[in-house]
């Protein structure tokens, strides 16, 4: 099962993100995304979608018209794990 991260270990996958804020409260990490079109908004969604399920990890998130928020955190940690940070890398890649 994956570990909570450490302070140390948390800070230096956040410099390797792009966006991404840290919760202390929620021991999660967040990102607001935006695009010009719901159809993007949802396209992209289906894109994290397919990465989440390939990884066996899955965002909370909700979608309003162009937006996305996607939280992430592992559950079963309680916090957040490498698996988020993987998985907020990919989601990265998934912008670019
Ligand atoms: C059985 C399966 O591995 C687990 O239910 C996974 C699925 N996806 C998950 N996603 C997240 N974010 N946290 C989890 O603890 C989690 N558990």
């Amino acid at each position: 099962m994956a570990e909570k991260l450490e302070p140390a270990a948390r800070e230096a996958a956040l410099l390797k993100l792009n966006g991404w804020i840290y919760d202390p409260q929620a021991d999660a990490i967040s990102h607001d995304f935006k695009f010009k079109t719901f159809s993007e908004a949802f396209s992209f969604m289906t894109r994290v979608a397919l990465a989440a399920e390939k990884m066996d990890h899955h965002p909370e998130w909700s979608n309003v018209y162009n937006k996305v928020r996607i939280t992430l955190t592992t559950h079963s940690a309680g916090g957040l794990t490498e698996k988020d940070t993987k998985l907020a890398e990919r989601i990265d890649r998934l912008m670019i």
